[in-house]
């Protein structure tokens, strides 16, 4: 799972391809939100088993079994988990693991809940452990033992709790100890999308911002949103602002590739600093190895901001490789950026070029 390593704050929601939720995505993502399983596109495998799932509980007149949703930032974990609600004509209710900092804010939660609600837990692995272990006897018998008085004169009152479905989202599933993650009847890994499934992802978003959009723009589109939703429809705002500004609003191939040449966003969706990341590497270390700290003094950036934010997508996209003699450019790094390898090929290197 290489999404382990990216960062979930910081510099990551300050860029265009970033895929952390910025202010305005979470202003416009309400309104984009796919409403039930139908309307969600991609991840075919996770929404078969989900429909599963939930038709099974309907038919049985049950609530759902709980479900955890792993997978990268945007990918639609919070849409799935309202989908999950919608679909069990069940009201939602959302918090994160964050924002519960004692077993006692859970136990609130917990005994307010309907029977059948559904409980939204993002960022699961950011829980409290106090927290995670009143949850595991919630899930499992629907109970909880609320802790009245302090010292030795504390006593552990039982509470009974209605039936009701946790829904889990975490970006890092290996962070969840795994009492916790056994507790979950249904576990869907979120993987990254398809150009195709973006190519819908941008038309539907399109639709419903009343921007035209002809197959080639959506398609321009969708292949610099790195497979994640989110960015795509980013661009796609960011694209119509410069239709509005620069032509007559409606977004074509050459509207499309004009605006994101103004943003910096290349045809992979790389970003002005993945590509001085890989510029750096190739033309100043004629492609590595080359440690961490050497390749962000090249691009004068700290270190973290080269490894957690540059770095995953283009390991992940396959033009970096991270070594034990440190960073190495692959064959398709020199492709992309029009360059050409120089003949011998450094040691490290031998492995990527198959010599
Ligand atoms: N399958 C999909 N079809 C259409 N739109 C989608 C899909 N998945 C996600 N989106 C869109 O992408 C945006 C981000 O999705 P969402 O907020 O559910 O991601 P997330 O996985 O919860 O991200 P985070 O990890 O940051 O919380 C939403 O606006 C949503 O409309
Ligand atoms: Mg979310």
């Amino acid at each position: 799972m290489n999404w382990d390593d990216t960062t979930d704050t910081g510099a990551d929601a300050e860029r265009l391809v970033g895929a952390v939720a910025d202010r305005e995505d979470q202003a416009v993502e309400a309104a984009l939100r796919p409403k039930d399983l139908g309307e969600f596109i991609g991840q075919e495998k996770v929404r078969e088993q989900l429909d599963l799932v939930l038709r099974a509980a309907r038919a049985r007149g049950a609530t759902a079994d709980h479900v955890l949703l792993s997978g990268a930032p945007g990918l639609g974990k919070t849409t799935l988990s309202m989908i999950i609600a919608a679909e069990m004509g069940a009201p939602i209710r959302i918090t994160s693991g964050p924002a519960i900092q004692h077993a006692g804010d859970l136990a609130a939660i917990l005994s307010s809940l309907q029977e059948g609600e559904v409980l939204f837990l993002d960022e699961i692995h950011r829980m409290s452990r106090p927290a995670e272990e009143m949850l595991y006897m919630a899930m499992e018998d629907f109970r909880v033992d609320v802790i009245v008085g302090k010292g030795p004169g504390a006593t552990a009152i039982p509470l009974e709790l209605p039936p009701f479905t946790l829904v889990g989202a975490t970006t890092r599933a290996g962070l969840l100890p795994p009492p916790l993650r056994d507790r979950f009847g249904f576990t869907a890994h979120m993987e990254f999308y398809e150009p195709r499934e973006l190519e819908r992802v941008v038309h539907r978003s399109a639709n419903l911002l009343d921007v035209e959009i002809d197959p080639a723009g959506a398609a321009e589109i969708a292949g610099r949103s790195r497979g994640t939703p989110r960015i795509a429809n980013r661009l796609l705002r960011r694209v119509r602002d410069y239709a509005q500004v620069k032509a007559d609003g409606q977004i074509t191939r050459e509207i499309a590739h004009a605006a994101l040449a103004v943003y910096e966003v290349d045809e992979r969706g790389l970003d002005r600093l993945d590509r001085a990341v890989l510029e750096a590497l190739l033309k100043l270390f004629g492609g590595g190895p080359v440690g961490l700290s050497t390749l962000a003094v090249a691009v004068g950036e700290e270190r973290e901001t080269v490894e957690e934010v540059a770095e995953p997508f283009l390991v992940r996209e396959g033009l970096l490789a991270r070594t034990p003699r440190g960073r190495v450019a692959t064959p398709a790094a020199w492709s992309h950026l029009g360059l050409t390898p120089p003949r011998g090929t450094g040691p490290g290197q031998q492995d990527l070029f198959g010599a």
